[in-house]
């Protein structure tokens, strides 16, 4: 007996809560092993300046997975008014302090602060978003040392579908510093021939069906159509767009990505669904990144002290 949802061709749906929740259980035992070696937990330090209110959902959501794994969670709240200075000092105290192995201030910061100017001040190892420079620049030249988070959780989403990477064709869609040039860095370095989209590309939907793996980061809901993916070709949605939730009736709104999912599920080999899918991975990988950081440090000081 044939269900009708098994006619007709249907992708794998990619389910990064339940990875994310894997990892979980390996990283709890990494941590516990790192505390029996240290005496302590890793520590990471998450600044957020101002309430929007996104921000202060992530935020939480950082420091509950954090507290999950038992890492320690040191949240700094600024009010939206605080200037950059005290922001650079309060940075300036984060990497001095040895019990601090990650930090990040949360994106986007008030517009009279200088986003550039904080990143830069972050002590490269303790930067566990891998936005600055340094960092940045290793995986430029194919050395990742911290990489960014959103584009470490799409590449184990596609490692974990076990299909071969090398000689692939990636679309990357979007050119931002925080996913869309360091995903191209990463999927390169898989050996992925990669094109990176952005809003003058021509003929996106051409480009999009010549990809066997589409990975969208730019923020637009339903801008990758169904019959822009070529049947059986990787669908990786970093989108987080809120949108009025037309079921609801009462003005709420849900979350949708970048790809219209309905369409795209009929195309597709495997699709991540948002949310559950890209998003979970990220803080994830944030954990991951705290973790190696803390684990480098502790590892030099061992060193130093004999
Ligand atoms: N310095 C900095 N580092 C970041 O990593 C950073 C940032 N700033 N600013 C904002 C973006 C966005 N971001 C997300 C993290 C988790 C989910 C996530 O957990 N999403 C869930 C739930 C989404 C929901 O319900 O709202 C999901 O997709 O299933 C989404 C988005 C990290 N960011
Ligand atoms: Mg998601």
């Amino acid at each position: 007996m044939v269900e009708p949802s098994q006619i007709g061709p249907s992708a794998q749906i990619i389910d990064g809560k339940r990875i994310a929740s894997e990892r979980a259980n390996v990283l709890r035992k990494r941590v516990t092993k790192f505390v029996a070696v240290n005496g302590a937990p890793p520590a990471l330090a998450v600044v957020l300046v101002g309430s929007d209110p996104a921000s202060a959902i992530y935020v939480r959501r950082k420091g509950e997975q954090c507290q999950a794994v038992g890492i320690e969670s040191i949240q700094h709240r600024l009010p939206h008014d605080t200037t950059e200075a005290s922001l650079l000092y309060l940075i300036a105290q984060l990497n001095r302090d040895a019990g601090v192995h990650g930090m990040l201030v949360q994106l986007p910061l008030p517009a009279h602060i200088g986003a550039d100017k904080v990143l830069a001040a972050i002590d490269p190892d303790k930067d566990v978003d891998g936005f600055h420079v340094t960092n940045a620049g290793q995986l430029a030249l194919g050395k990742p040392r911290l990489a960014p988070c959103t584009p470490l959780g799409c590449m184990l989403l596609l490692r974990e579908l076990g299909t071969e990477l090398r000689g692939k064709h990636a679309v990357v869609i979007g050119r931002s510093t925080i996913v869309g040039r360091p995903m191209a860095q990463l999927l390169l370095i898989a050996d992925c021939t990669v094109t990176i989209a952005h809003r003058h590309t021509t003929d996106l939907a051409a480009l999009c069906r010549a990809a066997d793996i589409v990975v969208s980061a730019v923020g637009i809901p339903a801008l990758v159509r169904g019959d822009w993916i070529r049947p059986g070709a990787i669908v990786i949605d970093v989108g987080i767009n809120r949108v009025p939730d037309p079921r609801s009736g009462t003005g709420a709104t849900r979350i949708v990505g970048d790809v219209a999912f309905e369409e795209a599920v009929g195309h597709a080999g495997a699709i991540t669904p948002v949310p559950g899918g890209v998003g979970p991975m990220t803080i994830s990988c944030l954990l991951e990144n705290t973790l190696q950081a803390a684990e480098l440090i502790e590892g030099r000081l061992a060193g130093t002290l004999g």
